[in-house]
C-alpha cells in the first residue's frame, strides 16, 4: 500500500539557527496506522509534524532539503490551506486554535472559510464525533481544559481530513479525560478509517491504543516498529529518555527478557502465573501531620467575575491547613479548582469570604509583590513565566529586580542544574515544550521560595528531565518549607507525595494519604483519577499492601514469602 505520508531525506534548519534540527529524515506512514512518535524533549517530534502540515517550509522558511508529500501532495508546492483538507493538526498549545466565542461557531470556522455550504452540518458531525454535541451553544471559555482540547480536534474534523496529527493530546488532561480523548481517537481510527499520528510521552497509552511507534533521537529517526516490539526495547528507550510502561519495566527488572507485558491485562496474566496465593492483609490508612502550619484556608469561598458581570462560584467552603515539611499533591478533574486554590496562596486572587493565611499573615492585607518574596507559583503554561528575550535573562529577572548579591553565580548554577546552559541565549518562546517547562522551573528555583506551588510540572517532560525535576524538588525541600503540586500525573503522586488533597467542583472531597486514595474506587471515579499502572496491577493481583513504585513492587515480589496475595 502507498504511504499517505512520505518524507524523503529531509534536513531542516530553523531560520537564524546554525544547526539542523532534522537530519536526513526518512519516514513513511501508511493509511490506517495509529502511529505514536516518541523521543526525548527537543528531539524534533513537533518539528517533524510541522513538516507534515506544511508549516515547514511555508511558515518556518529555514534551510530545507529533501522532499515530503501528504496524500500525494508535495508539501513544498502545496499551500498550508490545501494540505489542511488532508491533514488536521491539534497543536500542543491547542487553546490558540480556538478562535470563535461559541462552540458550534468555532467548529464551523474552517469549513466556513473554505466556502463549504454544508459548514454547519460538518461542524455538528465533528462535535458529535468528539461527543460535544450537547455543548454547541456554550461559550468556548466555559469549557473545561479537556473539552477545549476535544473542540480543537472537532475544528480539524470539520474538514474531514484523512490524517489527524495531535501533539501531546493528553499532557494537561486528568486521567479520565485522557482516556476519553484516546477513546475518541480509537473510534476515529477504527470506525472512520482515519490515520492517526500522536506525539506522546505516556507509553502506557501508546500500549493500549497505538499500532506503530516511531522513535526519534537528536533529529534522527532511530526506528519505526510495531508497538509491542517498540515498547519492549527497554534499553533503547531509556537511552533516548523514554519511560517504558511501568508494568513492562517491572517485569524487565525482574529479569524477564523474552515476553515482556506492555498492557495491564498482559501484566495481570504474566504476574498471576508467577505468584503464589495467600490470604491478604488489609491496609489501614493513617496520616501523621507535622504540627507547624505554613498556610491555611478558613471558610474560604471564591468566585470569578464573568464577562456578563455575573459570578462564577468556584471554591466552596475550603478549610484546610498545610504544614511544614509536607509533600502535598493537589489532584482532581479538569476545572475542579486546583489552580484557583493556588492563586489564592499567591495573593493574585483574594477570597470573597473567609481568610487565607500564609506564614501567619492574612493574604488580604498583602500585595502579590510582598507575597512573592516567600511564595513562588510556577504556571501550568510555561510561556506565562517568560518576560525577557533569552532564557538567562528570564532566570535572572527576579534576582536582579530584588538586587540580590552574587546573583550571577546562582544563575549559572541553576542553568546547569536544569541543563539549560547551552540554551541560555535562546528566546524561551522558541524552545520545545519540554525545554520551556525546564526553563519555567529554573525561573521558580531562582527565587528561593519558602513555599513553592507547581502547577502540572511534569507535563511534556521526558524521563531525563523528570528525574531532574524530582532531584530539584528534593533539593528544594532542604530550605523550602512547603511544596504543593497540582497534578494529573498519578505516578508522581504515588512516588512523591506524603499527603493528597482531592478537589471536585470547588470542594475538598478527600484529604489523606495516597494509600487511602488509591484504594477508594468510588472516590477516584468521582474525581476522574485512574491510579498508576503499578498500583492498579497490585490491586488486580490483590497484593496487600499495594506497591506504589516499581521499586516497591520488585521488593515485594522478592519478599514473596512474606507478602500476601490472593487470586
Ligand atoms: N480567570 C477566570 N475567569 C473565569 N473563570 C475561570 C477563570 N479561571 C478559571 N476559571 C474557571 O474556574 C474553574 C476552576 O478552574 P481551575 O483552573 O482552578 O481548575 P483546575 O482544577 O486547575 O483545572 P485543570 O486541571 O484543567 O488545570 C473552571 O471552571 C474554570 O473555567
Ligand atoms: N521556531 C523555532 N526556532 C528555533 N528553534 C526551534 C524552533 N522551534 C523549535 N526549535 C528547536 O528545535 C528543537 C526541536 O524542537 P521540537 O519542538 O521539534 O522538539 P520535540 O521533540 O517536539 O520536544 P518536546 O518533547 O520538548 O516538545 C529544539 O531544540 C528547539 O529548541
Amino acid at each position: 500500500m502507498n504511504p499517505v505520508i512520505n518524507i524523503n531525506n529531509v534536513t531542516f534548519t530553523y531560520p537564524n539557527e546554525e544547526e539542523p534540527i532534522l537530519h536526513n529524515m526518512n519516514v513513511n506512514v501508511k493509511k490506517g496506522e495509529f502511529l505514536a512518535i516518541i523521543g526525548g524533549n527537543g528531539s524534533g517530534k513537533s518539528t517533524l509534524c510541522k513538516l507534515m502540515n506544511g508549516l515547514i517550509p511555508h511558515y518556518y522558511s529555514g534551510d530545507f532539503e529533501g522532499s515530503a508529500s501528504v496524500n500525494g501532495l508535495d508539501v513544498a508546492t502545496s499551500s498550508v490551506a490545501e494540505l489542511s483538507a488532508h491533514i488536521g493538526y491539534v497543536y500542543q498549545d491547542f487553546e490558540n486554535q480556538l478562535v470563535q466565542a461559541r462552540v458550534l461557531e468555532d467548529a464551523a470556522f474552517a469549513p466556513l472559510h473554505f466556502g463549504l455550504k454544508d459548514y454547519k452540518e460538518r461542524a455538528r458531525e465533528a462535535l458529535r464525533l468528539v461527543e460535544l454535541d450537547n455543548y454547541e451553544n456554550e461559550f468556548v471559555w466555559q469549557l473545561s481544559g479537556g473539552q477545549k482540547h476535544l473542540l480543537a480536534l472537532a475544528g480539524c474534523l470539520a474538514l474531514n481530513p484523512d490524517i489527524i496529527v495531535l501533539d501531546e493530546p493528553i499532557a494537561q488532561l486528568d486521567p479520565y479525560h485522557a482516556r476519553k480523548m484516546y477513546d475518541v481517537l480509537k473510534k476515529l481510527h477504527e470506525q472512520h478509517q482515519k490515520t492517526i499520528i500522536v506525539i506522546e510521552h505516556h507509553t502506557e497509552f501508546i500500549a493500549d491504543y497505538c499500532s506503530e511507534v516511531l522513535l526519534l533521537d537528536k533529529g534522527k529517526s532511530v526506528w519505526k516498529r510495531p508497538v509491542k516490539e517498540a515498547l519492549t526495547a527497554i534499553d533503547e528507550l531509556v537511552k533516548c529518555h523514554i519511560y517504558p510502561p511501568q508494568v513492562t519495566l517491572a517485569a524487565y527488572k525482574l529479569g524477564e527478557r523474552a515476553s515482556l507485558p506492555i498492557t495491564l491485562e498482559e501484566a495481570e496474566d504474566y504476574f498471576t502465573d508467577q505468584i503464589r496465593q495467600k490470604e491478604p492483609q488489609f491496609y489501614q490508612s493513617e496520616l501523621s501531620f507535622q504540627k507547624e502550619p505554613v498556610a491555611s484556608f478558613h471558610d474560604v469561598e471564591f468566585s470569578y467575575k464573568t464577562v456578563d458581570r455575573s459570578y462564577n462560584h468556584i471554591l466552596k467552603n475550603i478549610n484546610v491547613t498545610l504544614y511544614k515539611g509536607e509533600k502535598i499533591a493537589l489532584v482532581g478533574n479538569n476545572g475542579a479548582g486546583k489552580s484557583t486554590l493556588m492563586r489564592l496562596l499567591t495573593g493574585f486572587r483574594k477570597p470573597a469570604f473567609g481568610t487565607v493565611d500564609v506564614l501567619g499573615h492574612s493574604t488580604s492585607n498583602q500585595s502579590p509583590e510582598q507575597l512573592a518574596d516567600c511564595v513562588t507559583y510556577i504556571y501550568q503554561n510555561p510561556e506565562q513565566m517568560f518576560i525577557e528575550d533569552t532564557v538567562r535573562r528570564d532566570v535572572e529577572f527576579f534576582l536582579k529586580a530584588r538586587k540580590r548579591d552574587g546573583y550571577e553565580k546562582k544563575v549559572n548554577e541553576i542553568l546547569e542544574l536544569f541543563n539549560l546552559t547551552d540554551l541560555q541565549d535562546k528566546d524561551s518562546r522558541l524552545m520545545s515544550g519540554g525545554q520551556q517547562r525546564r526553563a519555567s522551573l529554573a525561573i521558580g528555583a531562582a527565587m528561593d521560595p519558602t513555599i513553592i506551588l507547581l502547577d502540572e510540572p511534569t507535563a511534556n517532560l521526558d524521563i531525563g528531565t523528570r528525574k531532574q525535576l524530582t532531584k530539584f524538588i528534593n533539593q528544594l525541600e532542604h530550605h523550602t518549607e512547603l511544596v504543593l503540586i497540582a497534578t494529573h500525573d498519578m505516578q508522581l503522586v504515588s512516588e512523591w507525595s506524603t499527603r493528597v488533597i482531592v478537589m471536585n467542583e470547588g470542594q475538598i472531597i478527600y484529604d489523606g494519604d495516597k494509600e487511602g486514595l488509591f484504594s477508594n474506587v468510588p472516590l477516584m471515579k468521582k474525581a476522574g483519577i485512574i491510579p498508576p499502572q503499578i498500583v492498579e496491577l497490585s490491586h488486580r493481583l490483590r497484593l496487600s499492601p499495594a506497591a506504589y513504585s516499581i521499586e516497591s513492587f520488585i521488593d515485594l515480589y522478592h519478599k514473596e514469602e512474606e507478602v500476601a496475595w490472593i487470586t
